[in-house]
């Protein structure tokens, strides 16, 4: 067996395993719906034949009567259960294909975060996604088909029982015929699997362009800078190449249908020919003239329908190794160890921490080494791309060094249990972002808050919480409209502080701020630092802020540069040695004071 047919197999059996554990019943279901689907045909077959015996025979009307009303009757039954099969599959296969897709979006939560980052995953995402959220292919259809297949096989042998009887060279002369078609049309799909990467290459720029043009988040950026042609001319530049990419592969069918088309032209005279001159020297009946009339016809409607499910199963299980191997995507993964974390306090090294990220020719960090004792406040500056939030995401696992190490408490990160590594972080990042939830559900990020008195406290202490006691629901008032239109759109500040909330109710034991104040003014901002850093007592904390203002209380500063330390101390030290920090910190002064701000 060839490599492709072992995939399909596998494929099969991986999607027969989740049926088994998500709805057994359906492998029931698909076989008393093959009992019915293999047997419906022969009824219209035979039915003929004996109405045609009866009348060129004795011409018993009682005899007629019964031939037609059991038919009716049986038709009637195979017909009904069919109908209902089919409809309980519908539904129970339902059941299965949102098990697929609940499995994507727990792959994809679980995913190393740098391939979150990585634009060649995200079109393998989209492909995985597109492999379950539709009937029309992928699992869905595949799912489908297992359905169908063996009634189909059922009735494929009956019916190659009654040709053969007749004749099996036309067995033979018909199935190679088939099987010539199947080659037509498999090299049509062989040319649409061919165009897959480029089709989801484009249909994700068409897509990302109607989700910023419906983006009530990017609607002021839209408007003020003209946008939104720019927008609609990607999104129809991207359409347009999916339109020829769809035609071009419409095309290849089409002309697969023209070759068969001709091919059953000479198939049919073929058998014809056979029958008639069968009949003409007597060998046989009129009535099984009409007998195999039909079990012909049906024999090749059967075929047709049978390959086409094979060859439909053939290529959709090409998307189902996609989604497969992206199941396989590395996992965020707990060291062998699983060391836990938890101390009463942390000592946190650096040690020529050098990084570079995925698919990039730079090293953002080189040689980078620090150490922040239990209890410091650092403070991370520099100017924009020195590489703060890189060390953040390296502190926080979400990468992992390309060279160095980082300790804690004496141990390499790598060491500890990921899931009770990331509880020690209260992390607010510059760009952090909320959910179209609950105010309460934002800060708790649990769906039943038993500690009503711990997110209120957040909320107070982030400063937010007069501004959420004004709402009707309070803190049950969802944020965003949309999903909800009575949803509350709250400010940038607003943003921020609740973000906040979020890292104080979290309470983990180191914090970091990744300079989530920017939309405050420098005076907010530099209270705020010093508010919430009276609130944390004695946690160890990181701040970044390109304020240096807000952070000179910090034990110690660290000034970046190109991703290398370049200065370190305290406010004082650093101001004192008149570099990069001191130069820094004087323009900004300057234009606080003249801003008339006093410092
Ligand atoms: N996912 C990524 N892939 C490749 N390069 C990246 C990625 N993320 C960031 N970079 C690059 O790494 C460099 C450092 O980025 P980083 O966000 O750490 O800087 P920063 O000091 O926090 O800057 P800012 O003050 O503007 O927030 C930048 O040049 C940026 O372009």
């Amino acid at each position: 067996m060839n490599s492709k047919a072992k995939a399909v197999i596998n494929n099969l059996l991986f999607i027969m395993k989740y049926i088994a554990k998500w709805k057994k019943s359906i492998f029931f279901d698909i076989g008393l719906y093959s009992v019915f689907l293999g047997l419906s045909p022969f009824i219209w077959i035979y039915v003929p034949k004996l109405l045609i015996d009866e009348l060129t025979g004795q011409k018993s009307t009682k005899r007629i009567t019964i031939i037609l009303a059991s038919a009716f009757l049986i038709a009637g039954i195979i017909g009904y259960s069919k109908e209902f099969l089919q409809g309980r599959f519908r539904m129970k296969m339902n059941t299965v294909r949102y098990g697929f897709i609940r499995m994507l979006a727990e792959k994809t939560m679980k995913m190393d975060y740098a391939y979150t980052e990585d634009p060649d995953i995200l079109k393998e995402v989209r492909i995985a996604m597109k492999t379950v959220n539709n009937t029309a292919e992928g699992i869905g259809l595949v799912i489908i088909k297992l359905f169908s297949i063996p009634g189909n096989i059922i009735g494929f042998l009956i019916f190659s029982i009654i040709i053969i009887q007749l004749n099996p060279f036309i067995w033979g002369l018909l199935l190679i015929s088939l099987l010539l078609s199947y080659l037509f049309i498999d090299k049509a799909n062989r040319y649409q699997r061919s165009c897959k990467d480029d089709l989801s290459h484009e249909e994700r720029k068409s897509y990302y362009a109607s989700i910023k043009l419906n983006d009530f988040q990017y609607g002021k950026d839209i408007r003020m800078y003209g946008l939104k042609r720019i927008l609609l001319q990607k999104k129809s530049e991207a359409d347009e190449k999916v339109v020829q990419i769809t035609d071009a592969v419409k095309s290849r069918y089409l002309h697969a249908g023209i070759k068969e088309g001709v091919l059953m032209a000479l198939r049919e005279g073929i058998v014809y020919a056979y029958l008639i001159i069968s009949v003409l020297n007597k060998n046989i009946s009129i009535s099984n003239f009409v007998l195999y009339t039909f079990a012909l016809n049906g024999f090749v409607t059967w075929m047709q329908t049978t390959i086409k499910d094979f060859s439909d199963i053939w290529v959709n299980s090409l998307y189902v190794s996609d989604f497969r191997e992206f199941l396989k995507k590395d996992e965020e993964s707990s060291s062998t160890d699983s060391l836990n974390p938890k101390a009463l306090q942390y000592d946190i090294v650096f040690d020529k921490v050098s990084f570079r990220y995925p698919n990039s020719e730079r090293d953002i960090l080189k040689n980078f080494s620090i150490h922040i004792s239990p209890g410091e406040r650092l403070a991370l500056v520099g100017i924009n791309g020195a590489g703060k939030t890189t060390l953040v995401k390296l502190l926080t696992r979400l990468y992992e060094p390309t060279g160095g190490r980082i300790l804690i408490n004496g141990i390499d990160i790598k060491e500890y249990d990921l899931t009770q590594y990331r509880k020690l972080f209260s992390v607010v990042f510059q760009d952090t972002k909320l959910f179209a939830f609950t105010i309460r559900e934002n800060i708790t990020m649990e769906y039943e808050t038993a500690n009503t008195e711990k997110y209120q406290e957040s909320l107070r202490q982030s400063g937010i919480y007069e501004k959420t006691g004004k709402l009707e629901k309070k803190e049950e008032t969802n944020l965003f409209k949309i999903l909800d239109e009575e949803g509350v759109e709250f400010s940038g500040g607003e943003i921020q502080k609740l973000s906040m909330a979020r890292a104080l109710y979290k309470d983990g034991d180191i914090i970091i701020m990744d300079e989530p104040t920017a939309a405050l003014d420098a005076l907010a901002e530099s209270r705020i630092y010093t508010e919430f850093d009276n609130l944390i007592k004695n946690k160890t904390a990181v701040y970044i802020s390109h304020r240096l203002s807000s952070t000179r209380f910090c034990d110690n500063i660290a000034f970046l540069e190109n991703g290398e330390l370049k200065e370190y101390g305290t406010h004082e030290q650093l101001m004192q040695l008149g570099g990069a920090y001191a130069g820094m910190f004087q323009i900004q002064a300057e234009y606080y004071r003249e801003e008339g701000h006093e410092e």
